[in-house]
C-alpha cells in the first residue's frame, strides 16, 4: 500500500499550491529537484538549508561536518532505543551531473510533471529520489510513534559525482564517521526496466589511466622514425582489443551482466600543435572498470606489458586507482541481508543481485570492511542516470517509500550480533 497522504504527518508540510491533490512527498521531491546542486558549481548551501528544514520538521538533530573547505557532510540522526548497538546508515549524495539542456524536453531543474506522472529532472533517478524516500519513510514511521533498537543515520554527502574525494572518501577517515558506529549501509543503485529491483553487493574498480607516448618530432612531410603517434596507435590497439574480448564475453553469456566483465573506453586524446609538425608527445586516456573477480596486480602487469611493447618512452599514470575488491555478503545466513531481503519480499519487491558497473560511495564503506548494499527502489523504469530527460514516475517513487517503510524497521531491528553491546 502507498503511504497515505495524511499519515506522513510532521509539521510545516508544504502542499503544492498549483496542485493541492499532489502527494506531499512528491511535492517535496520536486522541490529538491529544483535546487541546482549541479557540477561544476553545485549550490550546496541551498541543499543544506533544505535538509536542515527537514530535520526540524522531523524533530531530529542535524549535524554538519566540513570535511574539506566548502564541502559539508550533513547528518540527521534518529536515535534507537539501544544506541550502543551498531547503527544503520542511509547514505545519499546531494550533487548531480551536468545537463545538455538542448537535448531535454523540459527544463532539467524545473521538476516538470507530465500527464502520466513522470517527473523530469536531473537527479530524479540519481539520486534525489532516494534521499526524499528515506526522509519520507522516516517521517511516517515517526508519526506513527515507532521506534527501533538501532540508531538510523541519514547521511548527505557532497561530490560523489566527481569521485567522492572531498566527500565520502575523506569523511570515512573523520572521527565523526567513527562516532556514527555504522553496522550496515544502504546507498544508491540503478533503475530496473522490468518489474524487479536491482540490488548491488559489490562494484567494479574504477581505474582512470593516462598513457603518455613520446617520440621523435619533425616535419609533417617526412617519414620520421619512432613517432609518438605510432606508439599511441599500438597502445590504443592493445587496450581496445582487450575491450573487444570482454565485450564478446559479455555478449556470449546471458548469465553475465556489465558488472561481471571489465570495460575499457578511450575517453581523451591530447597532443599536437600544428598540421605540419610531428608532435613529440601524445597522451591517451582510458576509463577502465575492473570486475571485482579480477586480480588487480596481474591486471596492472598486463598494462605494463602493453606499454613496454608499444616502444620506448611510453609511461602511464593513474588519475584514479581504486584497489579494494570487497563485496557484501548476500548469504541467507547474513543477518543484514536477511533483514533487507525479507523486508523487500514482504513488500512483493523481487530482487536481482548484481555488481554495480560504475562507482558509488559504497566502495569507500566496503573498503573499510563494512557491509553496503546499493539499492534505488525504482522498477519499471529505463536506466536514465546521467542521460538526457532523466525522469521518475510519481507512482514508482511512492512505492519506493513504501518499500523503505519495510526495510528501515527491519534493518533497525536486527538483533544484537556477537561482539555488540
Ligand atoms: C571513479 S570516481 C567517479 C564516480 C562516478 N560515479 C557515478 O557516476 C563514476 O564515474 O562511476
Ligand atoms: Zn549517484
Ligand atoms: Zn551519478
Amino acid at each position: 500500500m502507498l503511504p497515505d497522504k495524511d499519515g506522513l504527518g510532521g509539521s510545516g508540510r508544504c502542499e503544492n499550491p498549483l496542485d493541492p491533490s499532489e502527494h506531499t512527498s512528491v511535492s517535496l521531491f520536486r522541490e529538491y529537484l529544483r535546487i541546482k546542486t549541479v557540477h561544476p558549481e553545485p549550490d550546496y548551501d541551498t541543499a543544506l538549508k533544505f535538509l536542515e528544514r527537514i530535520a526540524t520538521e522531523l524533530g531530529l538533530p542535524f549535524k554538519k561536518v566540513e570535511v574539506c573547505p566548502r564541502r559539508v557532510v550533513a547528518i540527521i540522526t534518529w536515535e534507537g532505543t539501544r544506541p550502543k548497538l551498531k547503527s544503520i546508515l542511509l547514505n545519499s549524495h546531494t550533487d548531480v551531473v551536468p545537463v545538455f539542456q538542448e537535448h531535454w524536453k523540459y527544463d532539467a531543474f524545473a521538476a516538470y510533471k507530465d500527464g502520466e506522472g513522470n517527473i523530469y529532472g536531473r537527479g530524479s533517478q540519481d539520486m534525489k529520489c532516494v534521499t526524499i524516500q528515506y526522509i519520507e519513510a522516516i517521517r511516517k514511521l515517526k508519526s506513527e510513534g515507532k521506534r527501533f533498537a538501532r540508531t538510523v543515520h541519514l547521511l548527505f554527502v557532497p561530490d560523489e559525482e566527481v569521485g567522492g574525494h572531498k566527500g565520502m572518501e575523506t569523511f570515512i577517515q573523520h572521527p565523526e564517521f567513527k562516532a556514527l558506529n555504522v553496522g550496515f549501509s544502504l546507498d544508491e543503485g540503478l533503475a530496473n526496466p522490468e518489474d524487479k529491483y536491482t540490488v548491488f553487493y559489490g562494484e567494479r574498480n574504477p581505474w582512470w589511466i593516462t598513457v603518455k607516448c613520446t617520440g621523435s618530432p619533425g616535419h609533417g612531410s617526412r617519414f620520421v622514425e619512432n613517432t609518438a603517434a605510432e606508439k599511441v596507435q599500438r597502445i590504443i590497439n592493445s587496450f581496445l582489443e582487450f575491450r573487444e574480448k570482454e565485450k564478446s564475453r559479455l555478449d556470449g553469456d546471458v548469465c553475465l551482466t556489465l558488472g561481471d566483465v571489465t570495460t575499457v573506453n578511450m575517453t581523451m586524446l591530447r597532443g599536437g600543435v600544428s598540421y605540419n609538425v610531428i608532435p613529440s608527445d601524445i597522451d591517451v586516456s582510458f576509463d577502465i572498470r575492473i570486475s571485482p573477480t579480477v586480480n588487480l596486480q596481474e591486471f596492472e602487469k598486463q598494462i605494463q606489458i602493453w606499454c613496454q611493447s608499444a616502444g620506448d618512452g611510453v609511461t602511464y599514470e593513474f588519475a584514479q586507482k581504486f584497489m579494494s575488491t570487497e563485496m557484501t555478503s548476500t548469504s541467507e545466513s547474513d543477518p543484514w541481508w536477511k533483514a533487507f531481503s525479507s523486508a523487500c519480499c514482504d513488500k512483493n519487491a523481487v530482487l536481482k543481485k548484481e555488481i554495480f558497473p560504475a562507482a558509488t560511495d559504497s566502495r569507500f564503506i566496503r573498503s573499510i570492511g563494512l557491509p553496503a548494499i546499493g539499492f534505488s527502489p525504482i522498477n519499471l523504469t529505463p536506466i536514465l542516470l546521467h542521460d538526457h530527460n532523466e525522469f521518475l514516475n510519481e507512482k514508482v517513487f511512492l512505492r519506493g517509500i513504501d518499500i523503505y517503510l519495510g526495510v528501515i524497521p527491519a534493518l533497525a531491528s536486527v538483533p544484537p550480533q556477537p561482539g555488540e553491546a
